[in-house]
């Protein structure tokens, strides 16, 4: 083989050491994808299972390697009917950081009219929902789709104003439930269900609008909006990272800088504010 070198009896070619690194790379992330979770342990079950097959089926065990086989022929299926979310999880981690991605969250940053933005809404809607301890959710899109949590919801279709926030969150509102999703400078859409996080690490003082919350920015590139209706604190968060108990400045630095990439760090809340939960 070219370019290949031999430690010992072995002779390695660079493709085998590459072979290596991805197969390295791809248990640390199905590692990462199922740690902390029951599918974790059935997962290192199935692995045992698989090397006590290769020992026996080396070692010339006709009778267990049989077995074996058999329960190793079922396995892939039974594996992917055990593992439907974390294959799922897995699946939107490899898409969310495609080149094609990029290229469409690169071709909505480049769009005059989502730049424009006017933010101001969004931080005096959570400032006045915070001070009366009213609960609120607002997903940003950015480059991924979420026309599939927007359906689950009402189509709305309006202008942007702290009116509108306010009126579809007031607690009386038949569509403050849910979350509202914010799409081309256009709130798109109210009363969305979004998916709930799993992850074990976040805080139980976390309640399940700040888990489907985290779902979502796990699942995809977008920006969410909390306010806490036990605390009244308000959240962004991003990528299963929540930075919590933003002040209004905060808020808008934040919201700047997530949204638009503007110079972020300068204006960064204090580090206490800040937390990764996931
Ligand atoms: N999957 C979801 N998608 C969208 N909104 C959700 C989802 N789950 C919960 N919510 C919103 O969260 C509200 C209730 O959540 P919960 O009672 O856990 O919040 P909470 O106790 O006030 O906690 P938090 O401090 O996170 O606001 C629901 O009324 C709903 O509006």
């Amino acid at each position: 083989m070219i370019g290949s070198f031999s430690i010992g009896f072995l002779r390695i070619g660079w493709l085998d050491v590459v072979d290596v690194l991805l197969v390295t790379v791809l248990f640390y992330q199905l590692y990462k994808l199922l740690t902390g979770s029951v599918a974790l342990k059935v997962f290192l079950g199935l692995m045992s299972i698989y090397l006590l097959y290769l020992v026996v089926r080396a070692a010339g065990m006709e009778l267990l390697t049989t077995i074996l086989g058999q329960f190793m022929s079922v396995g892939v299926l039974a594996s992917i009917i055990l593992f439907q979310q974390e294959i799922r999880r897995f699946l939107l981690t490899i898409g969310k950081a495609t080149t094609f991605e990029r290229m469409r969250m690169f071709a909505w940053r480049r769009d005059p009219a989502a730049e424009k933005m006017n933010i101001t809404p969004f931080v005096e809607a959570a400032k006045s929902l915070a001070s009366k301890n009213t609960g609120a959710l607002i997903a940003f899109t950015l480059g991924s789709d979420l026309q599939l949590y927007a359906d689950s919801g009402d189509l709305i279709d309006a202008t942007i104003s702290k009116r509108l926030l306010m009126s579809i969150f007031n607690k009386t509102s038949p569509l403050h439930d849910g979350a509202v999703i914010i799409t081309n400078n256009r709130l798109q859409a109210a009363r969305c269900i979004l998916p709930v996080s799993e992850n074990p690490d976040v805080p139980a003082s976390m309640g399940l609008r700040h888990r489907a919350a985290i779902g979502l920015s796990e699942v995809t590139d977008a920006v969410v909006l909390v306010v806490s209706e036990e605390t009244g604190q308000i959240s962004l968060v991003r990528s299963g990272e929540v930075f919590r108990n933003l002040a209004p400045a905060d808020l808008r630095a934040r919201l700047n800088e997530f949204l638009f990439d503007a110079a972020p760090k300068a204006a960064a809340p204090a580090s206490s504010a800040a937390e990764v939960a996931a």
